[in-house]
């Protein structure tokens, strides 16, 4: 909405700081692939540092970066995620026969999903890359869910004095310790498990040694490994839950894209129980569905950068320290790129190669992109295919009476068998028209 106000490029205020927004897409790609260390993604602020680790991925750069960064993409290559399949199969099999138990024999029932695939994916983060439970890790993801809480009523433009012993600040404080320890007592655990568990996960990685640009062997400091962990359990939860969660809803209201994806499951699995890693190549729909629920629906609708010393982009000037915010969500809808329907669901769009690069950027692009897009998308596919293959859904008619019910995820869903007609269509088509009215879909 701000670029068809202000233009592609604009700069506003954010309190005393100028800002410069760009939705450029060749700008986008010069600053974000930039490899010269040039332009750094911008610190958080302290409260947000706090909650992700200041020495986890995030929020590092230079040489230790390069060591954080070495080690996880080790951890969750392609290969490595394909390994994970069958876990990954474990966890949804546990939820969906959690739904069967709700289901209790009935035809049709209703359902929070939002909050059920944050579960499953806070499961699936901590069974991978964590190589523990859900119980395990449960602690560390309630913490944290407090931690951000609280965190997020720090986010005003004016600065609120952090060190004062406020009730605030002291829960903030608390709550790290806490999470700190949890995390330690994984790691703990992870180490007396290494002599059986040779697998090579996030934590038996980072509590390896490794060997550093002379050809040493060196270690991690333990605020290292609790910062890097503090960074996966918080990136892993819920991106790829809003992505679930939204790809459900999207399906919910065009049944057309359900039956398909529901058709292409049926044949491409055949008489297996599960899906395996060999067949997820072949799910061509659920693919385009799922790049189209993320093009429209992105988790990450920002990301900013700033150059390190004064830089010409275009015909821009810019001065050192500049904040550079570049709207992913603004890109994603710019009808440039994606035609006067950019604000439908379409999956079609994803049928051809991409026009451009950086007009489809869910998980950044050049460096610093997603260490976790395998997983999310071996995950979410999974998630998709097992859960399509056994229920129909259409949005809940409770949703109807809460009018914010899909701006806040309490997405419900109302469950049905696939064999069976959806008698809730009418309803479905109707929440959609007032999603419509007020900005969605
Ligand atoms: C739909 C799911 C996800 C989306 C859309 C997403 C998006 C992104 C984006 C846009 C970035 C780049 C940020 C920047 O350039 O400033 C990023 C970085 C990162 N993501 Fe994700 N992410 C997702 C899932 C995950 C998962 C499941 C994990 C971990 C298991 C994860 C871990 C990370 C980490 C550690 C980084 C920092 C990488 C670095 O700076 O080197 N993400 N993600």
């Amino acid at each position: 909405m701000w670029s068809k106000m202000h233009g592609e490029t604009f700069l506003y205020w954010f309190g005393t700081k100028p800002r410069l927004a760009l939705s450029d897409p060749a700008i986008i790609k010069e600053v974000l692939m930039n490899t010269g260390g040039l332009f750094e993604r911008m610190k958080f602020d302290p409260v947000t540092r706090q909650l992700m680790g200041a020495k986890g991925l995030m929020e590092l750069t230079g040489e230790r970066w390069a060591v954080h960064r070495r080690i996880s993409s080790l951890a969750l290559n392609m290969e490595q995620v394909k390994g994970w399949v069958p876990k990954i199969v474990a966890s949804i099999t546990d939820m969906l026969e959690k739904w069967e138990e709700k289901r209790a024999g009935r035809d049709e029932f209703e359902m929070d999903v939002h909050k059920e695939v944050q579960n499953l994916s806070a499961d699936i983060v901590s069974r991978t890359v964590f190589g523990s439970s859900f119980e395990e890790g449960k602690r560390v993801f309630e913490l944290q869910e407090k931690q951000m809480h609280l965190a997020s009523q720090y986010h005003s433009h004016v600065p609120i004095p952090r060190f004062l012993p406020t009730e605030k600040n002291r829960e903030l404080r608390r709550l790290d310790q806490e999470i700190r320890g949890s995390i330690w007592k994984l790691v703990e655990a992870a180490k007396n498990r290494r002599k059986d568990d040779k697998s090579r996960n996030l934590l038996n990685l980072l509590t390896s040694s490794y060997k550093n640009h002379d050809g040493e062997e060196e270690k991690l400091e333990v605020e290292e490994i609790i910062d890097e962990c503090k960074t996966f359990y918080f990136a892993g939860k819920e991106t790829s839950a809003t992505v679930l969660t939204w790809t459900l809803v999207l399906l919910a209201m065009h049944q057309e894209w359900q039956i398909k994806a529901r058709e292409e499951v049926v044949r491409v699995c055949k008489d297996k129980e599960h899906p395996t890693a060999d067949i997820l190549s072949e799910f061509k729909i659920i693919n385009m569905i799922l790049h189209e629920a993320i093009r429209l629906y992105t988790p990450v609708t920002m990301l900013v950068r700033e150059p390190c010393k004064d830089v010409k982009l275009g015909n821009l000037h810019i001065p050192a320290n500049t904040p550079l915010i570049m709207a992913v969500i603004a890109t994603h809808h710019d009808t440039k790129a994606w035609g006067e329907d950019a604000d439908k669901f379409n999956p079609l769009r994803f049928s051809e190669p991409r026009k451009h690069l950086a007009s489809f950027f869910p998980w950044g692009l050049g460096p610093r992109t997603c260490v976790g897009q395998n997983l999310t998308l071996v995950e979410v596919k999974l998630v998709l295919a097992m859960i399509i293959r056994q229920f129909s859904f259409v949005l809940s008619p409770s949703i109807s009476s809460r009018s914010s019910g899909i701006s806040d995820r309490t997405a419900s869903i109302w469950c049905a068998n696939p064999l069976q007609e959806n008698l809730e269509l009418n309803i479905g088509r109707w929440i959609s028209s007032s999603m419509l009215k007020n900005g969605f879909g």
